[in-house]
Parts: C-alpha cells; sequence; structure tokens
C-alpha cells in the first residue's frame, strides 16, 4: 500500500500539526476532531488530512488505494506506555486465591506473585519466550494497539533479565508495531537475596546494567517503589546508576502506599510515574511543574479490587494523564486499551475524549514517541485505526468488552481487519 486515501471518515480524532506533546486539564477533553474527513498516507508516513471538501488539493496521485469510511471513524493507534508482555505462564491459580480472599501482597509475601513469574520464566527458553509474546502482542494490535513499551522483571538474575530484554530486542524486529524496552530488575528481590538485598541491588548495578548498555538492550530503566519491594532510596540509587548509560526513569511507585517515590523519580527526571492508586497533595505538587507524566493503571485497580488512580484531581489540577494497562500476569491480565477506557469513564469519571487522548497523545509522550506517534500529524507514522460503523466515539468505552476497531494499519501497511475482501 505505498499511497492510501481514506475518505469520507465520520470523525477524524487527533488530528493537527500544532498539537501540544501533551494534554492536560481542560485540553484533556478536547478531540482534535475533524468531521467529514480525509487522511492521506504514502509509504509509512501520513501525509495529508482534512475535511472532505479540501481533498481536491491532492490529485495527482496515481495508483491510488481508496479506502471509502463512511460512518466510521479513524483514530492513531494506542499507544500502551507500561505493559510486562513477555512472561511464562499465566497466574489463573492466584486469581482464584484472591476471589478466596487472600490479597495480592499476602500471595506475594508467600512467595507467589512476581517470584511466581520469575520462577516459570527461568525454565522457558528464549525462543519459545519470543514466540509467545510475538503472538501475544500482536493479539493486542487486533484491538488497536499499535506501540507498546515492555518491561523486563520476571528474570530477577543476569541471566534471566538478559534473556528478557533480547527477546524484547527481538520482538522490536519483528513487529511493525513501536516497541520500547524498560530495564525492571528491581521488580522483586529474588528469593536467594531474601537476606541480602545488598547483594542484588551491587548484582544489578555491577552485573546487569554494563551488560545491557554494552548489548542496548533497554531505553528506559524501572523499579517497583513500594513497601515490602524497593526503597525510595534503593529507587535512587538505581535511577542514578541507570543515568550514567543514560536510561531514563520510568517507575511504579504510590501502587499500595504513598513513601515519597514520586517526588525522588521526578528529581531524577522520570519520564512518567506510574499506578499511583494511592495519590496525595504533595505528590500533586510535585508533579506540577515538572515533564513526568503521570500514569494510571486502571486494569489493575479492577482486577485488584484497589482503588482507582483520582483522575479528575490530577485533571483538575491541570495536570496530564496517561492510562495504560499494565498488562502482566499477575495484576493485570488484560492489554485490551478499547476495555481500558471502559473502565477510566465507569470507575474514574474520565470522559470519552480524556480516556482516548490518554491512551494516544499523553501514551505517546510517555514511551517516549511523540515525535511519531500518538496523533493524526503530518510527518508521523501511518500507525491508524479505523472503527466499525459507529454512532459516535464515546461508543468505544460505552461498549465495554467490544472490538469497535475494524481495521488496523501500521506503517502505512494494512495489518488487521474485519472487512471480508
Ligand atoms: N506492581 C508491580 N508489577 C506489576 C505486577 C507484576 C505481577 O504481579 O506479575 C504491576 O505493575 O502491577
Ligand atoms: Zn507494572
Amino acid at each position: 500500500m505505498a499511497k492510501v486515501l481514506i475518505k469520507n471518515i465520520k470523525g477524524l480524532f487527533q488530528a493537527g500539526n500544532e498539537l501540544p506533546k501533551y494534554k492536560k486539564g481542560s485540553q484533556m477533553d478536547d478531540g482534535d476532531l475533524i468531521e467529514n474527513a480525509f487522511l492521506a498516507l504514502e509509504d509509512d508516513e501520513i501525509i495529508a488530512f482534512g475535511k472532505m471538501e479540501d481533498w481536491g488539493g491532492i490529485t495527482d496521485w496515481r495508483d491510488l488505494e481508496v479506502i471509502d469510511a463512511e460512518g466510521k471513524y479513524v483514530l492513531p493507534t494506542f499507544c500502551d506506555s507500561h505493559t510486562h508482555a513477555v512472561f511464562a505462564a499465566t497466574r489463573e491459580e492466584e486469581f482464584e486465591d484472591r476471589i478466596k480472599g487472600l490479597s495480592y501482597e499476602e500471595i506475594a509475601l508467600k512467595g507467589g506473585g512476581i517470584l511466581n513469574s520469575a520462577g516459570r520464566l527461568q525454565e522457558m527458553d528464549e525462543d519459545t519466550l519470543f514466540e509467545e509474546a510475538l503472538e501475544r502482542i500482536h493479539g493486542l494490535a487486533e484491538y488497536g494497539t499499535g506501540a507498546i513499551e515492555i518491561k523486563s522483571g520476571y528474570g530477577l538474575s543476569v541471566e534471566g533479565e538478559l534473556k528478557m530484554l533480547r527477546v524484547i530486542k527481538r520482538l522490536k524486529a519483528a513487529s511493525p508495531m513501536a516497541i520500547k524496552a524498560t530495564f525492571l530488575g528491581a521488580h522483586a528481590f529474588p528469593k536467594e537475596y531474601k537476606e541480602n538485598h545488598e547483594g542484588y541491588m551491587k548484582l544489578m548495578i555491577d552485573e546487569m546494567l554494563p551488560k545491557i548498555a554494552e548489548e542496548g538492550l533497554a531505553d528506559y530503566i524501572d523499579c517497583f517503589c513500594e513497601r515490602n519491594y524497593f526503597t525510595v532510596a534503593q529507587m535512587t540509587r538505581l535511577l542514578k546508576e541507570g543515568a550514567k548509560y543514560n536510561l531514563v526513569p520510568k517507575v511504579h511507585v504510590n501502587q499500595f502506599s504513598i513513601m515519597g517515590g514520586i517526588q525522588a523519580a521526578v528529581e531524577h527526571g522520570a519520564l512518567s510515574v506510574d499506578h499511583l492508586e494511592e495519590l496525595n497533595e504533595d505528590d500533586i505538587k510535585a508533579l506540577k511543574g515538572s515533564d513526568t507524566m503521570p500514569t494510571f493503571l486502571p486494569g489493575c485497580s479492577f482486577f485488584l479490587s484497589i482503588p482507582y488512580g483520582k483522575a479528575r484531581q490530577v485533571i483538575c489540577a491541570d495536570l496530564p494523564l496517561a492510562l495504560a494497562s499494565d498488562f502482566n500476569p499477575g495484576s493485570a491480565p488484560s492489554g485490551n486499551m478499547q476495555l481500558l477506557t471502559s473502565v477510566a469513564c465507569a470507575k474514574m469519571n474520565m470522559t470519552p475524549f480524556e480516556t482516548l487522548n490518554a491512551t494516544t497523545l499523553n501514551t505517546a509522550y510517555a514511551m517516549g514517541i511523540s515525535d511519531t506517534h500518538g496523533s493524526i500529524t503530518v510527518g508521523k507514522k501511518a500507525n491508524i485505526m479505523i472503527t466499525k460503523q459507529i454512532s459516535s466515539l464515546a461508543r468505544i468505552p460505552y461498549s465495554f468488552g467490544e472490538n469497535n476497531i475494524e481495521t488496523v494499519i501500521l506503517n502505512g501497511e494494512i495489518f488487521h481487519s474485519h472487512l471480508k475482501n
């Protein structure tokens, strides 16, 4: 598909050549929607868009492929800025334990949770891990995800972490999705280091980080800063070490408790702070004036029955906000971004436009790909999705669980379509 014209689009969402790098406060409810629009793609780029009546300007194309989008909306594909999509096994048994009354934290303290996944990952070879992860993320693309950040963190040993990050590197090469890799060795202390936290800190700093840098395996560095996991001091030390290798922080903070992790992450130039189920006024103050993207993970709140992030408080403070899936086998076993918008509307009182901004433009920022993804902008990647014929864009969050996306185009090529040719 060298040249494509999508015509008669009912509404083109997030379209503009002068959009802000992210939307915040009241801007979050602005869809930058062009009604009755066209969109032109050439090779893997967006080259023009506008009202249908202005289409006449581009008439010199030959061999033009035309897609008629009458009654349908076109959006940039979702960017999922926080996932753990490389894993060896699902964890239904922990799901059942939670139904019976155990909490996520109690299961983890018994050796389940992240350590359970780490044990399973050790047993799986790199090729199988890669093949299963590729199939998994391409399944998400059918629901509109065009870019995805993936963390390590189920390795928890030098070989295990390198294996995960090498798998992510192979995914980058094998998939048309935009992929970013984050080193999350500090996801949990492995069993062998239960009584020797300093030993594991040294292992990450002296052995993992240099090897990761040597092979160019990570774009970002993460740390699960939480009670029973890593302290603010340990996170700070790690972020400083990561900075020596130009690894920008994107961190897990404030999932169960408020420990000052947001302030420390902001001070160290974090691109995003993620989870934030717990959030207070000091945290909001720390985020104000920073360029750190607060990121909520409502799939985790839903699945673990923990509080939802206070989206209205963040938006009312004139801050931006991003929504990511947290796709992982323990706390959020779904990477369906459409479903995420439903949960955010129903449980966090976000408007449909707010959720769509929070899963496209703002997550593109939160994964460092704003220059190429997250909006319909001339020169950006031709990563777009076409909805089915729907009454309004609010239908995406409204009809929870349904796949409202009919066609997904990644880098100018149709990746998936429900249309029968
Ligand atoms: N909270 C830390 N890490 C993941 C869960 C990982 C797991 O349970 O396997 C999260 O973001 O929810
Ligand atoms: Zn996570």
